[in-house]
């Protein structure tokens, strides 16, 4: 399964507690994340590879969309933080956007990402 992983940075530390509690699926995924999230959950839990791309703020979050648009992702997973302003609000709400055109799962919190991932995992251990 090809995941993309983003957190705002109030929603890293959950992020990385959550794709510990999942490493065991999330290593045998093919997993893309914006720049400073990679990072934090690669340094966490090595036993992931991550492609990491631009920061978010720096154009990460688009070139996450142009994944999408190639129909390169099945999943996305975005841990947003909706109490901060950000410079880049046109970029996440273009990501989105994109998630919905094409129609993929898009998780925005973590109650999100354990339905998806719980649906994948069982499949996976079927
Ligand atoms: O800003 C982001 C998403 O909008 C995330 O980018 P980073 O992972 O580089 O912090």
């Amino acid at each position: 399964m090809r995941i993309a992983l983003i957190a705002h940075d109030e929603k890293k530390d959950d992020l990385v507690a959550f794709a510990g509690a999942h490493r065991d699926f999330l290593k045998d995924c093919d997993l893309v994340a914006t720049g400073t999230t990679g990072g934090r959950v690669a340094e966490a839990w090595p036993g992931l590879t991550i492609r990491r791309l631009k920061s978010g703020p720096l154009g990460g979050d688009q070139q996450i969309g142009a994944l999408i648009a190639e129909g390169k992702v099945d999943a996305l997973i975005f841990f947003v933080d909706p109490l901060t302003p950000m410079p880049h609000d046109v970029d996440v709400k273009a990501l989105m956007r994109l998630a919905i055109v094409y129609d993929i799962p898009m998780a925005l919190n973590r109650a999100t990402a354990e339905i998806i991932l719980s649906g994948n995992e069982t499949t996976a251990r079927a």
